[in-house]
């Protein structure tokens, strides 16, 4: 099994091009099942997630084409995807891969609303909490769909398709957001979505939506209406860039120290991030290329911060703040309002001198002037990452196994930090044992 070896305490200092969302990039995939037409995905990052799903789909009946990158682009992000759905062969998707990634369920949506009926695995609990469907359920059932749970499996039909109606989310969810406004283009009727998710990936996927030829409004605030279609037609789309990728390697920098431009990406991705950052001690500079993000000369403040859902600190960069406050001159609290179980980097940080105390949702984190390199296990994707920025900040050798996790999420993170100055390197085979 590989691993990543890092020796600590370079500065980084260069340009790191900010690839294409896998959040976005899966559902904008999954939407391919909508249509008979060809759906056309440009940047969509190289990551095993993606491939995963590539998988999925094709047993749905997707065909798909990759096409490597056009002349001039930088061979480090992105890739060109042509799916077409003809006719969906199986509207089972099962256990065995739908298991292996959460959002391989939202199949469900397109599914119904395409070809009236899916059989679709649970996806179970996860390493950061028990992330149940019940809103998932809530709404396909709003929209007219008839649903039983058989031996594990969503058994789900609507003969007669779906029909729009008013779907109020007790609680923010982007899965159960994104599955609901694709099953929605094509119910009869108008549908509603109130408390819907306002991640930019939800804005994302509606406007490739009505490239394809949907209805709909509001994307990206709390109420989406969405009028159905008969059809919708195949278009071709630029997956958004990553704002958890550009905050990992903002927070990256900071800790470090030194020098980053982060290419082709947006602040209005991640602003509330970027605040906290600032507050944190990284100088940060919009330009017209991306954002330059630089700490020179002065410590790391202590910062406390709360996830919430967009438009607020995201959960999926709170593992790697983390890791930015175990270097910072004071005590900060870091509170996880998303996810009841996604601190087990704590502990591995703790193998690097971090002082972090749990307390519920809490973490207290008291800054030390050192963290000395040590092996440590990546636990899931955002914590496996947390690990290699304090990783890149301890003296010393680091080494993180497990990072089959990594490969989920960021695209060629070992070539993109090591171009900027850090002494990273992938172990495989005998050197990963
Ligand atoms: C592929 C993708 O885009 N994944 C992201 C997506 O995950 P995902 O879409 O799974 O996360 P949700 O927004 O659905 O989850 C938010 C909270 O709602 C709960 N919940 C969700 C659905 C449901 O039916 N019932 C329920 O209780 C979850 O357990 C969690 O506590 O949003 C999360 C929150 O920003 C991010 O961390 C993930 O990176
Ligand atoms: C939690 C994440 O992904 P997923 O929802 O696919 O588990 C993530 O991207 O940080």
């Amino acid at each position: 099994m590989d691993k990543i070896r890092i020796v600590g305490g370079n500065a980084l200092s260069g340009v790191i091009p900010i690839s294409g969302a896998k959040n976005a990039a899966l559902p904008l995939m999954i939407a391919s099942l909508l249509t008979d037409e060809t759906l056309t995905l440009e940047n969509v990052p190289r990551l095993r997630d993606v491939a995963l799903l590539t998988r999925i789909l094709s047993n749905h009946g997707v065909d798909y084409s990759l096409n490597g990158k056009r002349a001039g682009e930088d061979h480090l992000t992105g890739q060109t995807i042509h799916l077409r759905a003809s006719e969906i062969v199986d509207t089972r998707a099962p256990y065995d891969l739908v298991s292996q990634m959460r959002a391989s369920f939202w199949v469900i949506g397109p599914l119904l609303a395409r070809a009236h009926e899916a059989k679709v695995s649970l996806p179970g609990g996860c390493s950061i909490g028990t992330r149940p469907v019940d809103l998932f359920l809530m709404g396909l059932e709003k929209l007219g769909a008839k649903l039983d749970i058989d031996r594990g499996y969503v058994v789900s039909s609507a003969p007669g398709g779906l029909r729009g109606a008013e779907i109020v989310f007790p609680k923010v969810s982007v899965g159960a957001t994104h599955t609901l406004m694709m099953a929605a283009t094509l119910a009869r009727g108008e549908t509603v979505l109130v408390n819907a998710a306002r991640e930019p990936e939800i804005a994302d996927l509606a406007k490739c939506l009505i490239a394809m030829g949907a209805k709909i409004e509001g994307a990206g605030t709390g109420t989406i209406r969405i009028e159905g279609v008969e059809r919708l037609h195949g278009a071709t789309h630029r997956v958004l860039p990553d704002r958890i990728e550009t905050g990992t390697y903002a927070m990256a920098v900071a800790m470090t120290g030194g020098d980053l431009m982060l290419e082709g990406t947006s602040p209005d991705l991640l602003d509330n991030a970027l605040d906290t950052l600032t507050a944190a001690g990284a100088e940060i500079t919009p330009t017209n290329a991306g954002i330059r993000v630089k700490r020179n000369g002065h410590g790391i403040h202590p910062v406390d911060i709360t996830t919430e859902p967009f438009p607020g600190f995201p959960t999926d960069l709170q593992a790697q703040f983390m890791a930015l406050m175990t270097r910072a001159s004071g005590t900060s609290r870091i509170t996880e309002t998303i996810f009841e179980n996604r601190f087990m980097h704590v502990a591995e940080l703790a193998r690097l001198g971090a002082r972090i105390s749990l307390d519920g949702q809490v973490a207290t984190v008291e800054g030390v002037d050192r963290l000395v390199g040590a092996p440590v296990m990546a636990t899931d994707l955002r914590a496996s990452v947390s690990l290699v920025i304090a990783g890149l900040a301890a003296e010393g050798e680091t080494t993180v196994s497990r990072v089959y996790h990594l490969d989920r999420g960021f695209e060629r993170l070992e070539e993109k930090l090591s171009r900027c100055g850090a002494i990273i390197e992938r172990l495989g085979g005998e050197g990963a044992r």
